[in-house]
């Protein structure tokens, strides 16, 4: 293997592959997984951890980042965007709960075109964006009562305490809000971020319980990757690295192809994310003050989501 960033990546799929642990698992697919592994990605000089053994749809996972920060927990915003990696959780629930068998396009057209739909149908509970922007409290009201009080805004909080006290131990969020999981479409698997600051350089560390590497894993580390930077360029910071560590990281048994493809590619080039402008806040990025440079990826390789 060559010292390219993404050697560990797919050394890592290479050996969940032929050594973890084979079982079923919730979405009746079956995997093979491996407990516990660290990957660590240089972010300095705008590098960026986009896999290159296959075309990754960053954009995708920039505008998914973005609508995170919104708050915002239904699909209809992502799917105005032709954003469609959420669609088959609620898609699932309408079919489950109607016995109706919907298609996938039609069920979308229907969440853009009807407010009654999108609002009944659409949302994923009170996922990543609710947790991390909108936390509820609850306090007192007097006889045993409590009445809703402000949300937290991690986020904004965690902005604030980077610039505030850069040497804390505390700059966490997460979206592992245990009185609240019951509720999700799915419980976060990116759920808890760290970070550090050293030598004008922010760090972020994500702790991911539960790891797809074929479909899931080259999201989160671009996204991960992606908000550090914001953070680092609110903060006055360079960026630093990326430390990822998963608990569950597993393969599905259907990504067999997949697998097989991208360990018989050749990683290639170094590509670069440059943010075009210097918003007001964390709030206010665009997808247009994303762009990438130098990215030659392989061919992309289709495979399924494991609902
Ligand atoms: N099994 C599973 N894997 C995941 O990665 C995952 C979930 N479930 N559930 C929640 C979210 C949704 N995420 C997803 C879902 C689908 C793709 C996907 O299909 N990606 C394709 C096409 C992307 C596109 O161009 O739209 C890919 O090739 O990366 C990626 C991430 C990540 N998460
Ligand atoms: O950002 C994400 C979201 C989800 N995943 C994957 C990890 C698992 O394969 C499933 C979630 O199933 P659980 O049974 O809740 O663990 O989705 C991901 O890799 N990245």
């Amino acid at each position: 293997m060559t010292d390219h960033y993404e050697a560990q990546y797919l050394d890592l799929l290479a050996r969940v592959w032929e050594t973890g642990d084979e079982r079923r698992d919730r979405t009746g697919v079956g995997t093979r997984s491996l407990f516990g592994p660290t990957l660590r990605f240089d972010l300095t000089d705008d590098r960026v951890p986009l896999l290159t053994t296959k075309r990754v749809a960053w954009k995708t996972a920039a505008r998914e980042m973005l609508w995170f920060l919104t708050g915002d927990t239904n699909i209809r915003s992502l799917v105005a965007q032709k954003v469609h990696i959420w669609t088959d959780w609620p898609l699932a629930r309408y079919r489950r709960e109607t016995g109706e068998a919907i298609d996938r396009d039609a069920f979308e057209a229907r969440i853009l075109t009807d407010d009654e739909f999108a609002a009944a149908w659409g949302d994923l509970g009170p996922v990543y964006g609710k947790q991390w922007v909108d936390w509820d409290t609850y306090e007192p009201a007097g006889d045993g009562l409590y009445r809703r009080g402000p949300g937290i805004n991690q986020i904004a909080e965690l902005v604030r305490m980077i610039r505030q006290d850069p040497g804390s131990r505390r700059l966490i969020f997460t979206g592992w809000n245990v009185a609240q999981l019951g509720g999700m479409a799915l419980p976060p698997c990116h759920m808890t971020y760290q970070f550090h600051v050293a030598g004008g350089r922010l760090s972020g560390m994500l702790w991911q319980r539960s790891c797809d590497l074929g479909l899931g894993f080259a999201f989160n580390a671009f996204s991960a990757a992606l908000l550090i930077r914001m953070l680092a360029q609110q903060c006055d910071l360079e960026a630093g690295e990326l430390v990822w560590s998963a608990g569950d990281a597993h393969v599905y048994l259907n990504h067999a192809h997949l697998v097989e493809q991208q360990l018989a590619r050749t990683p290639r080039g170094s590509p670069r994310l440059r943010l075009n402008r210097r918003p007001d806040s964390i709030f206010d990025y665009r997808i247009e003050d994303f762009a990438i440079e130098a990215y030659d990826p392989h061919p992309a390789i289709a495979a399924p989501v494991a609902v």
